[in-house]
């Protein structure tokens, strides 16, 4: 079993400092300056909770999934993302049990990482995420 850690919980939202607003309320600081994942079309704020984030997701593009996501259903919850120590091994393993991934290869995600999504119908109506961080990530939470 390679999942290791709850990684991140991810909330889309049209405006990151709108979207901050109750994170910042129970007193929850950022992990560090926001970033552009441009693959993603996203800009990311990430707070730390503990070991785990919460990772806000504004759209940079139209063509974002997180703009189709809040054109459809609003802002809110939009994926939960567990950390993995051997990406492929882990797509490997669970293609074989019939999981459904949404692209055949890795992508780049927030800070140095790699990421691969799961087809919400597989994760039982959640978006999952897969997320490996690079070796010997520093941080608290490793991140
Ligand atoms: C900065 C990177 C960061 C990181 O962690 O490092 C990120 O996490 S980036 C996050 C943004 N990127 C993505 O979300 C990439 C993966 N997402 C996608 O490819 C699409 O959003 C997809 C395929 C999940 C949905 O695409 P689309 O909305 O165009 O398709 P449908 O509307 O037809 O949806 C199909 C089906 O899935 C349901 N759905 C869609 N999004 C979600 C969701 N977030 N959670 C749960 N379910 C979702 C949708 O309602 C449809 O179901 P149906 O019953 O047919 O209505
Ligand atoms: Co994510």
């Amino acid at each position: 079993m390679t999942v290791t850690l709850l990684d991140h919980v991810a909330i889309a939202t049209p405006d990151l400092d709108l979207g901050s607003a109750p994170y910042t309320a129970l007193g929850l600081t950022p992990e560090g300056p926001d970033e552009e994942v441009a693959a993603q079309g996203v800009r990311v704020r990430a707070f730390v909770v503990g070991e785990t984030l919460i990772e806000l997701l504004a759209p940079i593009r139209p063509d974002s999934p997180i703009a189709g996501f809040l054109e459809k259903r609003g802002p809110g919850l939009h994926h939960t993302a567990y950390r993995v120590t051997d990406l492929e091994a882990e797509m490997a393993r669970l293609r074989a049990s019939g999981a459904r991934f949404l692209s055949d290869t890795p992508s780049p995600g927030r800070a140095g990482t790699r990421v691969a999504f799961l087809h919400p119908k597989w994760g039982a109506g959640t978006l999952m995420e897969l997320v490996e961080h690079p070796a010997g990530a520093h941080g608290s939470a490793g991140h």
